[in-house]
């Protein structure tokens, strides 16, 4: 009988926030991280998470019985446009657009998101000059999203132990960049030709590139790849200990054009936004939620 080894666990590129840039521990770092479509990114000092925490712990939850300070946190299943069930898999979750998180979340959360959407932003920002796409159509390309326009979304995850079912649906993530907090493992990302674990880095985010980057730089010299991610089934020892994560995603607003560059320095529109996403959900969640990031918030979530 051949012995099937289990895959080694994924190493990540490390890199921190220094000088208003962001700095990659090995001198081409940034390089392998574009092609692996993931690298970990230190927690920035003084970036409180633990708003981020205490909502994927909490949103799930009945408000009845909870005190005065855990129950702005909680009965967001109620929250219609905002809270998805995902019938087939472990993962319920809350996904807000910056309108979404202004009236229904917590203060607290809502700062700790904008400050995750800047440094998504920022990693938007160094990994288009890297591919050398020049600074004067960042704008155009990105729909806008690269200065603050575009759908920023903030996602709520939780794992629901009880349903034995793949915690996440294998998927790239939609947009141009995510920044992703977890401390449990579970995460697999596909390369290879095979799954493969990406354990947490502890007082790290793990930033991962989007369909619409990997879209935009496809017939570049040097592109960005979006990584296919999802997570294994997870079974922790008490209800507690359920698992969570939370994350920041800079994609363009679903009205917009989804573009493509080339090395002559050109541009031409491939797709639009809601086409893209509409195949997307499809294909990935196969549920009743085909409008997932398209029409999500009662306000035209095109924040
Ligand atoms: O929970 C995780 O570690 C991954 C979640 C994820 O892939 C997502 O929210 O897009
Ligand atoms: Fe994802």
């Amino acid at each position: 009988m051949v012995e099937q080894r289990a895959p080694e666990p994924v190493v990540l590129e490390r890199a921190a926030v220094r000088g208003g840039g962001i700095v990659f521990a090995e001198s081409d770092g940034l390089g392998r991280a574009l092609d692996a479509g993931l690298f970990a990114l230190a927690v920035p000092e003084g970036l409180d998470l633990r708003p981020g925490v205490r909502l994927c712990r909490e949103f799930h939850r009945p408000r009845t019985g909870a005190d005065a300070a855990t129950r702005p946190y909680r009965g967001m299943r109620e929250l219609e446009g905002v809270y998805f069930d995902r019938e087939h898999f472990q993962t319920e979750h809350l996904l807000a657009d910056a309108e979404a998180r202004a009236r229904h979340f917590p203060p607290e959360v809502v700062a700790m998101a904008d400050r995750m959407n800047e440094l998504a932003l920022l990693v938007l920002r160094t990994a288009l000059d890297a591919v050398g796409v020049t600074a004067r159509l960042w704008s155009q390309v990105t729909s806008g999203a690269v200065d603050g326009f575009g759908t920023h979304w903030f996602a709520a995850n939780h794992y629901r132990s009880d349903r034995d079912q793949l915690g996440c649906a294998p998927h790239k993530d939609t947009g141009f960049v995510t920044l992703l907090y977890n401390e449990q493992d579970g995460l697999e990302a596909f390369s290879g030709g095979r799954w493969s674990p990406v354990p947490p880095v502890s007082g790290h985010f793990i930033v991962n590139f989007g369909g619409s980057f990997e879209l935009l730089t496809e017939d570049l010299a040097r592109s960005v790849h979006a990584v296919l991610h999802r997570v294994r089934r997870c079974a922790p020892a008490s209800s507690d200990d359920e698992r969570f994560s939370f994350a920041a995603f800079v994609n363009p607003s679903p009205a917009a054009l989804l573009h493509k560059v080339d090395d002559g320095g050109g541009h031409r529109v491939v797709s639009t936004v809601a086409d893209f996403l509409r195949d997307f959900n499809r294909d990935t969640w196969n549920d009743r939620h085909d409008d997932f990031g398209i029409a999500t918030t009662r306000g035209g979530g095109t924040a």
